[in-house]
């Protein structure tokens, strides 16, 4: 498990294909806690959990399989691509962003990158199926940085980029037509699941939430 703050962009220096997927070395800067990397845990690179198979000075490989190359932008990655790194979280840790899993839910497109002053609004497009779990102020994973839903859309939602995220992550990188790695926020999906139509909790859509309803049933 992540919490989407970013610790490190690192730099893919090597692509292979292998048996149907991709082995990935990924290269970081040396002095940072990525050297006390081991085989066998787990990291995200751009929001995907991925299993570290290999380590080296200042690098690790990780084999990215099938189904994360159908459900994530790893595919497009090439030697010399920038990554978003987070080593997995330890118990004790600080929950700077909010519980991210490193289940990437889709791939959404950048529509429109506007200036505010010293922020930066990105629009974001997704996958309509992917509506219950979104809400404004809510929290979502883009590329593996937690960031809050600034406002709602079509099919679609703002975030509002501070500068500190813009120097230390891949965010910067983006423009219109970007592709990026997505996943909603766990507690919506939980919450959804508990309301849709054959859960036996209770028959109403989603959209029609009320509180007297949350009231009335525990919440
Ligand atoms: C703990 C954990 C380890 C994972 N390790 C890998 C991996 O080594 N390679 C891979 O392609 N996908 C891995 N996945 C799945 C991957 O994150 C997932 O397919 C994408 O995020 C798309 O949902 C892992 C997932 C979890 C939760
Ligand atoms: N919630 C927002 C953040 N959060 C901080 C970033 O997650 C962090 O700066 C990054 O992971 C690097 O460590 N940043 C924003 O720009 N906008 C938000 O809404």
């Amino acid at each position: 498990m992540f919490t989407g703050i970013v610790k490190t962009i690192g730099s893919v220096s090597g692509v292979n294909r292998r048996n149907g997927g991709l082995r990935l070395r990924v290269h970081y800067a040396e002095k940072n806690e990525f050297s006390a990397l081991a085989i066998d845990e787990s990291v995200s690179v751009n929001g995907a959990c991925q299993t570290v198979v290999a380590v080296g000075e200042g690098w690790f490989e990780v084999d990215t399989v099938e189904e994360t190359l159908a459900k994530t932008t790893l595919g497009s990655l090439s030697s010399g691509s920038a990554v978003n790194l987070e080593r997995a979280i330890r118990p004790i840790d600080r929950l700077g962003g909010h519980f991210v899993l490193g289940h990437v839910d889709c791939v959404g497109e950048v529509n429109d990158v506007r200036e505010l002053g010293a922020s930066r609004e990105i629009w974001i497009g997704y996958p309509r199926e992917f509506d219950p779990f979104i809400v404004s102020a809510g929290s979502i994973t883009i590329d593996g940085i937690s960031l809050t839903v600034a406002r709602l859309g079509e099919a679609s939602f703002a975030v509002a980029i501070i500068p500190f995220t813009f120097l230390h992550t891949t965010i910067n990188a983006l423009l219109s037509g970007s592709r990026v790695n997505l996943e909603f926020d766990i507690l919506g999906k939980y919450v959804a699941r508990q309301l849709s139509p054959g859960s036996g909790v209770s028959s109403a859509p989603v959209s029609r939430i009320s509180v007297e309803w949350l009231t009335q049933n525990g919440f």
